[in-house]
């Protein structure tokens, strides 16, 4: 029989993973509104291909009767996934498996504690966007890697990730995603908030001007992830390692418009709650300074609200 997917968010990501699984699996993408089920991928070489998705909404899913899905994709922002699993957990059995995709450290913990069934977390270096209700663009193949934060689902982690590998979709089974979705965060905190203040690309932050407060935010990183007990991917605990790391990514994506630049140039709520919000938690626990990683965090909340508040009114 053919694995079951229900992709839950069909955004960029949730919508490239319905492409990719579609062919070999059964898949259904869940949103909350109606998008057309005949959907385009342009690939990253530029060819464009047409599928038919099965796409429903939350409400219609809860007005049918539903076979239980193998395994339930969590693809929204993190600050939405908890809301999103909420509005169908009561369509699902509560043992089914959930893949959590999101960014940062926000939703992982929180699910993987409430839900009975696995949960699998994800981090992905595939790179996505759309370009309307009917076509998303892949933009850069990279590889994934998942796991569960208590290393209590290894085969069915090993499973899945033979399935996304099968459908072209490159991705490993680990046993400490935990250390790699904090490694993650530590580059996105030194990056994301300061290109999306200042709107630059991220090469422009070895600037002079700039890149003095991306090393004072590595400084506070670096202890954080020492006290979490997270090494450089490098294996280095030294705060050497971290800036080697960020500058390394800062170089290698030089010409990248960053997740939260975008989000700030379409005014979309950023996920800093994800990814700032855990260092400032873990550095306010261990009672290290976070001076900077605060400071940057109210100056994104207020452009936030710069444009969120005046979209309100
Ligand atoms: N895009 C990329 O290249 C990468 C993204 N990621 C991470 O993946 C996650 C998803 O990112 P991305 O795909 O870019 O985000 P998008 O904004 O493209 O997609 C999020 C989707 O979630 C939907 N959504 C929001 N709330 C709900 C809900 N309650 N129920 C159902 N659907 C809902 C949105 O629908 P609506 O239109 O209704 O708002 C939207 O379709 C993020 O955490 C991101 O950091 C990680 C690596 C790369
Ligand atoms: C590493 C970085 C900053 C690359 O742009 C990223 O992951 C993001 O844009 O969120």
């Amino acid at each position: 029989m053919m694995t079951s997917h229900w992709i839950l968010g069909p955004g960029a990501i949730g919508r490239l993973l319905a492409h990719s699984l579609s062919p070999l699996a059964a898949v259904t993408l869940i949103g909350r509104r109606a998008l057309p089920g005949q959907q385009t991928l342009t690939t990253p070489e530029g060819e464009r291909r047409g599928q038919r998705l099965n796409t429903l909404t939350v409400a219609q899913l809860g007005a049918d009767a539903h076979e239980a899905p193998d395994f339930v994709h969590i693809t929204t922002k993190a600050m939405a996934a908890e809301a999103a699993l909420e509005s169908i957990a009561s369509v699902i059995p509560p043992s089914t498996p959930l893949v959590l995709w999101q960014n940062g450290f926000l939703a992982q913990p929180r699910i993987t504690q409430s839900w009975p069934g696995p949960v699998l977390c994800a981090t992905t270096t595939q790179g996505a966007y759309l370009t309307g209700d009917g076509n998303v663009v892949h933009a850069g193949r990279g590889p994934t890697f998942m796991g569960d934060l208590n290393n209590q689902h290894d085969a069915l982690a090993e499973a899945l990730a033979q399935s996304l590998s099968q459908a072209g979709f490159s991705a490993t089974a680990v046993n400490d995603i935990r250390s790699r979705l904090w490694q993650k965060l530590a580059v996105n905190a030194a990056i994301n908030p300061l290109v999306a203040l200042h709107r630059v690309r991220n090469g422009e932050l070895r600037d002079p001007a700039y890149a003095g407060r991306v090393e004072a935010v590595v400084q506070e990183v670096a202890a954080i992830m020492q006290a979490e007990g997270v090494p450089s991917p490098s294996g280095g605990h030294d705060e050497e390692a971290w800036q080697a790391l960020v500058w390394q990514v800062v170089q290698n994506t030089a010409n990248n418009k960053a997740s939260m630049l975008q989000d700030v140039e379409a005014k979309r709520p950023t996920e800093r709650g994800a990814i700032l919000g855990p260092l400032i938690e873990s550095a306010q626990h261990h009672g290290l300074p976070c001076e900077v990683l605060q400071t940057l965090d109210a100056e994104i909340a207020a452009l936030e609200a710069s444009y969120l508040n005046a979209a309100r009114h």
